[in-house]
């Protein structure tokens, strides 16, 4: 047997994921577990190809002086802060860096013209306690007892954890509290749970639990009373789920105790969610979104106005404010009725919400201002086509994933209609590599040759 191959290496950069990134002495890229840039470090190989390989740091020789040692005993075990080793500073430097490369990579733009189009990262909250929502995951013992925790670091298991600091810290403790409350459920009534969501607001002082379930017999009694007594929350529900439990289609969701709803301020917009539906985790997160968004559109009352994956609305609220009329579209079922619901408490009436696929349900209108915010996937080549036929003279694209921000940018270039005027990175994940954008597209018209990009 041979032995494993070991390394000295010093980390490069950090990786859009939660390794950095080096070169061994043949010029290979190596991608390493464990090490924060300019971390200088021994590793042991555990994947070789010809162009690259991935190594396991077994000891930092010489640590980064932006390496830190975190608060949260977890990090490191838990996966919930795969860059919690590295200094906050860094982290807001290598998420812009993250975004100025996919756009010149992908995005086909020139580091360059990337470097230029890129602003600096936007931090709109605390680094530590900023997430309204955590995810319990459900699995067992050796000897068949239901345990909850966060889901471990790479292929790590579960981690059973006391506080999750990522959580706002008004309820840091409510991961051990429902974990225990909810294992007890599993454990005295024979419940098989999927999942168990968390949703926390100090600002509306809401606290909802929801019991990612199959359709079956449930003790709802029980459940309503022993979480009662673990965290007091506003509303407890189940979701009832179909299919494959990561594609998260449902067959309803039942209230339990307390409202069936999660509720938020967003500004000074209040904003009712379901379970399943999605929500930006960072309330304050959220709030920037919407500032940098209207700023970049400043819809006006004489316009017309497109959301195209609306949600449950949090950019269709402030575009009703402030456009004559808005067209809405979301594919998810709750969703849109969360949105349907929001749209009644805003008290507005001059949105149409529109339910189905943003392509096939493309809202037949004119829009001088459009917001798409898609999923990771980002937006379908058919969407861009049509999005590219619309008069508008601005798109706000708000976006989660880097590289298919670039890939899109690139097919809107393709098109010749829309180009890219600013590109915002907004940090609503710290102690993660994920990193939010907001992007103003402003009409192209063609020049001699080229495009010009006019200015709003
Ligand atoms: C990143 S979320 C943004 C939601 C909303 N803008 C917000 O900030 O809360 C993306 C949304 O797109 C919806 N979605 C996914 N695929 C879709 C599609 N093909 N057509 C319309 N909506 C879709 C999801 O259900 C989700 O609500």
């Amino acid at each position: 047997m041979t032995e494993p191959q070991t390394l000295e290496l010093t980390a490069e950069r950090m990786t859009y994921g939660a390794d950095s990134v080096t070169h061994d002495a043949d010029g290979r890229a190596v991608f390493l577990s464990g090490a924060v840039t300019g971390d200088r470090v021994r590793a042991v190989v555990d994947k070789l190809s010809e162009r690259w390989a991935h190594a396991r740091v077994t000891e930092v020789l010489e640590a980064s002086p932006d390496r830190v040692t975190p608060d949260c005993p977890y990090a490191g075990v838990c996966g919930g802060c795969p860059w919690a080793q590295l200094a906050y500073p860094a982290q807001a430097e290598a998420k812009r860096a993250s975004v100025v490369d996919a756009l010149a990579r992908i995005g086909h733009l020139g580091l360059e013209h990337a470097e230029k189009l890129v602003a600096p990262l936007v931090s709109p909250s605390e680094p530590w306690g900023y997430r309204n929502k955590i995810e319990l995951g459900v699995g067992r013992t050796r000897g068949g007892k239901v345990i909850l925790g966060m889901h471990g670091a790479g292929e790590g298991g579960l981690v059973r954890v006391k506080s999750c600091m990522l959580l706002d810290r008004t309820h840091a403790g409510a991961a051990r509290s429902v974990a225990g409350a909810v294992a007890f459920l599993s454990n005295s009534h024979g419940l098989d749970l999927e999942r168990v969501g968390i949703r926390v607001s100090r600002r509306t002082k809401d606290v909802e639990v929801a019991l990612w379930d199959r359709p079956g017999s449930f003790p709802r009694a029980q459940a309503a009373k022993i979480l009662a007594d673990a965290e007091r929350p506003t509303s407890v529900v189940r979701v009832l789920q179909k299919g494959p439990a990561k594609a998260r289609r449902i067959a309803g969701v039942e209230c339990l105790s307390g409202a069936g709803s999660w509720g938020e301020l967003v500004g000074e917009e209040r904003m009712r969610v379901s379970a399943p539906s999605f929500f930006q985790v960072n309330t304050r997160g959220a709030e920037k979104l919407v500032e940098l968004v209207l700023e970049a559109l400043d819809p006006q009352k004489d316009e017309e106005a497109m959301d195209l994956y609306c949600g449950a609305g949090t950019f269709t609220v402030p575009l009703a404010r402030r456009a004559g009329f808005v067209s809405a579209v979301e594919s998810y079922g709750p969703a849109v009725r969360d949105l349907r619901r929001n749209l009644e408490i805003a008290g507005t009436d001059n949105v149409d919400p529109i339910g189905g696929d943003a392509g096939r349900e493309f809202p037949d209108a004119e829009a001088d201002v459009i917001v798409v915010d898609p999923p990771r996937a980002g937006l379908a080549a058919d969407v861009v086509e049509r999005l590219s036929a619309q008069p508008a003279r601005a798109i706000a694209y708000v976006s989660c994933d880097p590289a298919t921000l670039a890939r899109d940018l690139a097919r809107f270039e393709a098109t010749g209609t829309f180009s890219p005027v600013r590109v915002t990175p907004v940090d609503l994940f710290p102690q993660t590599f994920h990193v939010e954008t907001v992007t103003l597209l402003s009409k192209a018209t063609r020049g001699a040759g080229t495009y010009q990009v006019r200015t709003l």
